[in-house]
This record gives C-alpha cells, sequence and structure tokens, in this order.
C-alpha cells in the first residue's frame, strides 16, 4: 500500500487550499488513479490499525438495501451515526439505488443481481456497471455518494473493478472505501466462479482535512507491513447470503491506530 503513502504525499507536496461544505478546510488535488493487484494481497492500510469489523458490516448493510443505521448500530458500527436523522434513516443512500433503483414507470431495478447475472452470462459485456448517482433522488439523500459507480471487467479468468469517487477524504474514508471494494470484488468473483483481478480507484476531488495534518504526517513516517490475505469460509447460496462470520483477514499486521476527527 505504499501506493496511498505516495497519494498522502502528492496531495501535501501538490495540494491547493480549499475551503469545503463542513467548513473545516481542505488541502486538495483534482484526479487520480491508484492500481491494486488483488493477487498480491489484501489492500488493508497496515501503516495504521483498520476497523475491519465497521469495514465488513458496512458492506453487508449496502447489499442488504439497507438504508438505516438500526443494522450497524445493532452490530457497534457508528460510523454512519452523524448523518441519520432520528429514526436512524438516510434517505436514499447507496442500499437504496443498489438494490431498488426506481425507474420511470414504477419499475424496481436491482443492479447488484442484475451485473451478477450479467457478468456470469456475457463477461465480455463493457455493460457490468452499478450506479448509485441517481439524479433525481440525490436531494433525498442525508450525503450525495461519493462512491458513485463502479464497472467489473472479466479477462482471463479474473475479475478486475474500477470504481469513481467524486470526493475523497484520503485519511479517513479512503482506506474504507479501498477495503470495501476489495471485499465486494473477493465476493463477486466468488460467486461468478472467477478469480479476483485488478481493483482500479479513481477519485475527483482528492483531499486531506486540514484537521488530519498531524494523523498523516505521523503516518507518512511508518513502513508498510506486508498485506494481509483474505480468507472466505463458504460460498453462499448468492451475494445476498453472505454473513460478518464468513470474512478472516489472515495475518493483518499493522502500526496502531490514528484517531482523527470526522468532517460532518
Ligand atoms: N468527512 C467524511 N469522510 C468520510 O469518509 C465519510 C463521511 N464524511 N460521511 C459518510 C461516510 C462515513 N464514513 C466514515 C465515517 C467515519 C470513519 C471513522 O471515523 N473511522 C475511524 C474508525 C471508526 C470506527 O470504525 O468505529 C478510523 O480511524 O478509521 C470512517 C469512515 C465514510 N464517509
Ligand atoms: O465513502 C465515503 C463517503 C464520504 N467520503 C468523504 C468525502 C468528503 O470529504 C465527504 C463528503 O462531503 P461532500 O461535501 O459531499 O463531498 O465525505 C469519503 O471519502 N468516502
Amino acid at each position: 500500500m505504499k501506493a496511498y503513502l505516495d497519494l498522502l504525499q502528492d496531495i501535501w507536496d501538490n495540494g491547493v487550499e480549499k475551503e469545503d461544505r463542513t467548513g473545516t478546510g481542505t488541502i486538495s488535488v483534482f484526479g487520480r488513479q491508484l492500481r491494486v493487484d488483488l493477487q498480491q494481497g489484501f489492500p488493508l492500510l497496515t501503516t495504521k490499525k483498520l476497523h475491519t469489523r465497521s469495514i465488513v458490516h458496512e458492506l453487508l448493510w449496502f447489499l442488504s438495501g439497507s438504508t438505516n443505521v438500526n443494522y450497524l448500530r445493532e452490530n457497534g458500527v457508528t460510523i454512519w451515526d452523524e448523518w441519520a436523522d432520528e429514526e436512524g434513516n438516510l434517505g436514499r443512500v447507496y442500499g437504496a439505488q443498489w438494490r431498488t433503483w426506481q425507474g420511470p414507470n414504477g419499475q424496481v431495478i436491482d443492479q447488484i443481481t442484475n451485473v451478477i447475472r450479467q457478468i456470469r452470462t456475457n463477461p465480455d459485456s463493457r455493460r457490468h456497471l452499478v450506479s448509485a448517482w441517481n439524479p433525481a433522488e440525490v436531494d433525498s439523500m442525508a450525503l450525495p455518494p461519493c462512491h458513485y459507480a463502479f464497472q467489473f471487467y472479466v479477462a482471463n479468468g479474473r475479475l478486475s473493478c474500477m470504481f469513481h469517487m467524486r470526493s475523497v477524504d484520503t485519511f479517513l474514508g479512503l482506506p474504507f472505501n479501498l477495503a470495501s471494494y476489495a471485499l465486494l470484488t473477493h465476493m463477486v468473483a466468488q460467486q461468478c466462479d472467477l478469480e479476483p483481478g485488478e481493483l482500479i480507484w479513481s477519485g475527483g476531488d482528492v483531499h486531506i482535512y486540514s484537521n488530519h495534518k498531524e494523523q498523516v504526517q505521523l503516518q507518512l513516517t511508518r513502513e508498510p507491513h506486508p498485506l494481509p490475505a483474505l480468507s472466505i469460509k463458504r460460498k453462499p447460496e448468492s451475494i445476498f447470503g453472505y454473513k460478518f462470520e464468513d470474512f478472516e483477514f489472515v495475518g493483518y499486521q499493522s502500526h496502531p491506530g490514528i484517531k482523527a476527527p470526522i468532517a460532518i
């Protein structure tokens, strides 16, 4: 994950100071890409300890189609609490767009089921795409999607994934997002009898919040450890059958966690 540290350094060296919606202030660059070969290990940051529990539960929650934080809270995950209303609702965020995109004639589109069916039946298609960016509904979301689209690609028996982010909290958000899409790629690959290939991240406004600068400097002094491996204990009937206990990050060795405030 040297590439991640290089990205932090790149923002540090080339970023411009920019105000933002949260009032925190950032240094920011525009348009960057990272590529990770999933055959070389699972891309979990080793230069600070990541809370894998939150990452796994958040992905299972997206896949379930839920947009209420109750499931997360029941499992001790608090990362979406600041954006939820009194009933725990977030509006038509990721889960809703992935599983129940509403068409103009009242039809409901399950993009996840569809994309997996397509990968299985027509792997060479160039349309293996899921979009969370729904212009008709962005105003009814607690936060418009940051990771707004992803695409799969099949070649040589391997499944690769490219995902796009319009706005990137590089210190707190991106490590979660990379691990989450790596996990999703492993799951979809298993469901489609493929091996995981490459994970490609592309970012628009890629920033470091002004109150994360010390944390970033500390992280940049640290040497990465070897990457862990992901073990999936069983193959469920469908992409929606995975449980938290099915995943193990084998050999995850990391530097200690680094606390940082989240910009709301
Ligand atoms: N400013 C901002 N950055 C984000 O990354 C972000 C948002 N807002 N809003 C929506 C979601 C929520 N996400 C979050 C929220 C909190 C943490 C966070 O505080 N992470 C801590 C550990 C917290 C935990 O797992 O309990 C960390 O040290 O990584 C990470 C991602 C990602 N998204
Ligand atoms: O998965 C996520 C979700 C959110 N973020 C970050 C990116 C920005 O710092 C904020 C969102 O603020 P906007 O003003 O809507 O851009 O959250 C992330 O990095 N990853």
